[in-house]
């Protein structure tokens, strides 16, 4: 057999790595159980209160007509079994007569029993989904939590951890209230039949869950913490796969990827393997405790049926009755590989929630207090002696810079490769505030953003021109017009009208997608257009025209462009020069460089507006 390479031993040893902070899945204890409450309070708490609470009396309402009809079977199992015994035909049939009606009422009391259980959680579920989903959207926090490696793979937390956590919460919840109506409904049963029998089982199940929890707990949900991220991971990266296909497929990058995938799988693979070893492990033990039982009872009552103090369909009752009470009793030991498996969820999302939710806000303030740029809403756009860092990381990359842009102007933002350019954007824009000095900006709605890969929804045509608006006023006529102004007059006609749906990332051309989200800005008329690079596919004349029109409209314009023949269309240039250093200068007289391309400028514009400050 091969052996591993060190390699693939290296991707496995991550896995049970001692965790890291809030990586960590709390063990079946006191932990466990606040995280539990943590999410699950708000439920059973506001305002889904009270549909929460009848719920959840209609479902032990139902529970405890099933325990007693199941009480009810067992004596007649024992009432039949004493009937064939003493040879008594008369008291055989009734004892079979009223089995039967007791099964009329017990099946469909079952059936709707099960219904509202699931019906409860996927209620439950829809209620909670949605409760992170707002915490994600709200504040941007599927973008600030991309960077988050600590909170991996939100998607399949909200998607699957939420499903799993509310599903096996009801479920968990019902039957350890099932387990306590069974315990004493069928525990006084067993009393009156045998003392000893309650006390051997009490000692029984009281070792078979303290060895189940201390042996078994604490690796099972460790594992099982691992194996959900794992799966994630696993699922990722085939999503990136598909998302990329075009790209992987123009390097024919399949042999990486592969690799790719298959180190993921490895990982899952590995894992799991050591998940079953254990749960093999948990199995046996399981077995057994449970198998002593056909047995138990029957040794201990033995005596009394041979001596004749005690009918054997009293004895088959009392049998039965211990099974009841054992599994009652026993419910951790049975239940235990889904339950570490629900435990090692909870750990997922409670991290998740404590970064989300807003009653988590006060938890995770402590952990957020980087120096940030402080947001102040003001007329015009202005910095003042912005310090900008990128999330998690000192690297200045922009120091000191100190700008106004007035309406009207337009300001060119130039530099090398990574020197900061998008960054600045992205402070503007609210997505990065690590760092020091004051944004002064108008109301947020005033600003559009172009980034150069423009987003296209899966949609109609219509809904892709007027992103991120839901509806829009402007007539059938005014957006085909608008189609018209990008330079895409036949597009509408091309895929079937406005209302034609399409995969439109596949459909267009990057310059046609560059251009439907030229034709958003001019739906949404905004104040101040920031452009990131939002012309790179475009030929020189459809750029010019695109620039033109949004100078015509009177939009204060923030560009960054690699191409020299849009400076005609800004007032002033702000380069970067690298390590947070920085210029302004007049668009009249600035010259690109190397790095920025040198060539024909063209005429300057007429409008130097902006307030120069020299460089910082
Ligand atoms: N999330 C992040 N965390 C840490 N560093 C980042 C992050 N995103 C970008 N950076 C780094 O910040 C630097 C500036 O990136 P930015 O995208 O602003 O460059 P740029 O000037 O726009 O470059 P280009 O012209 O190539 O688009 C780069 O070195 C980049 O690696």
């Amino acid at each position: 057999m091969n052996k591993p390479t060190s390699a693939a031993a290296g991707a496995h040893d991550d896995t049970p790595a001692p965790p890291k902070k809030r990586l960590r899945a709390a063990p079946l204890s006191l932990a466990a159980w606040k995280q539990f409450v943590d999410v699950a309070k708000p439920y059973w708490l506001e305002d889904q209160k009270k549909k929460a609470w009848f719920l959840l009396l209609l479902l032990i309402a139902l529970m405890l007509v099933e325990t007693k009809l199941a009480v009810m079977l067992n004596d007649q199992a024992g009432e039949m079994t004493s009937a064939l015994a003493g040879k008594d035909g008369d008291r055989f049939w009734n004892s079979v007569r009223q089995c039967l009606v007791i099964l009329a009422f017990a099946i469909p009391v079952y059936a709707f029993y099960y219904y509202m259980r699931d019906l409860f959680a996927n209620q439950w579920r829809q209620w909670l989904t949605g409760r992170f989903l707002d915490g994600y959207l709200k504040g941007r926090k599927y973008y600030e939590l991309g960077s988050d490696a600590e909170i991996d793979n939100p998607d399949q937390r909200i998607s699957e951890d939420v499903n799993t956590f509310t599903g096996k919460s009801i479920h968990f919840l019902l039957i350890f209230l099932g387990s306590i109506m069974q315990l004493v409904a069928f525990s006084a049963v067993l009393w009156s039949i045998s003392h000893v029998l309650v006390g051997v089982l009490a000692v029984y199940a009281l070792l078979g869950t303290v060895i189940a929890l201390y042996v078994f707990g604490t690796p099972l949900i460790h594992l099982n913490f691992w194996q959900l991220r794992r799966e994630a991971d696993f699922r990722f990266s085939l999503m990136r796969l598909r998302e990329n296909a075009e790209s992987i497929a123009f390097y024919r990058g399949e042999a990486q990827e592969r690799a790719h995938i298959d180190n993921k799988l490895d990982k899952v693979i590995h894992n799991f393997s050591r998940l079953i070893k254990k749960q093999r492990s948990l199995n046996f033990f399981q077995r057994t405790f449970s198998q002593l039982t056909l047995v138990l009872p029957f040794v201990i009552l033995a005596e009394g049926v041979l001596s004749g103090e005690l009918e054997v369909g009293r004895a088959i009752q009392a049998a039965g009755a211990f099974t009841a009470v054992l599994t009652a009793v026993g419910i951790i030991v049975d239940n235990f590989e889904s339950l570490s498996r629900f435990v090692a969820g909870i750990g997922r999302l409670q991290a998740l929630a404590n970064l989300m939710l807003p009653e988590a806000g006060a938890k995770r303030g402590s952990e957020d207090q980087h120096p940030r740029i402080e947001k102040r809403p003001a007329q015009h756009l202005a910095l003042e002696a912005v310090t900008l860092h990128p999330p998690q990381s000192e690297r200045v990359l922009i120091k000191e810079l100190t700008l106004a842009v007035k309406p009207g102007d337009a300001l060119l933002i130039t530099g090398d490769s990574g020197c900061g350019k998008s960054s600045l954007l992205r402070a503007i824009a609210g997505l990065w505030h690590k760092g020091s000095g004051v944004i002064h900006h108008p109301p947020l709605e005033e600003f559009f953003f172009l980034p150069q890969q423009p987003y296209l929804q899966s949609g109609t045509l219509r809904s892709q021109l007027i992103y991120p608006s839901a509806e829009s006023s402007l007539s059938d006529d005014e957006l085909l017009d608008i189609l018209s102004q990008v330079h895409l007059p036949h597009l509408a006609e091309r895929v079937g009208g406005l209302d034609a749906v399409q995969d439109w990332e596949k459909l267009l051309s990057v310059g046609e997608q560059q251009r439907l989200a030229f034709g958003r800005v001019l739906v949404h008329e905004p104040s101040i257009v920031i452009l990131d690079e939002a012309t790179s596919a475009l030929d020189c004349r459809n750029e010019a025209s695109l620039y033109a029109r949004l100078r015509e409209n009177g939009a204060t314009l923030i560009s960054i462009a690699h191409r020299p023949a849009v400076l005609r269309h800004h007032t002033h240039v702000l380069r970067l020069t690298g390590e947070g250093k920085w210029e302004i200068h007049e668009a009249s007289g600035y010259r690109f460089d190397e790095s920025d391309v040198t060539a024909d400028n063209g005429p300057a514009p007429t409008t130097p507006s902006l307030k120069v400050v020299v460089a910082g």
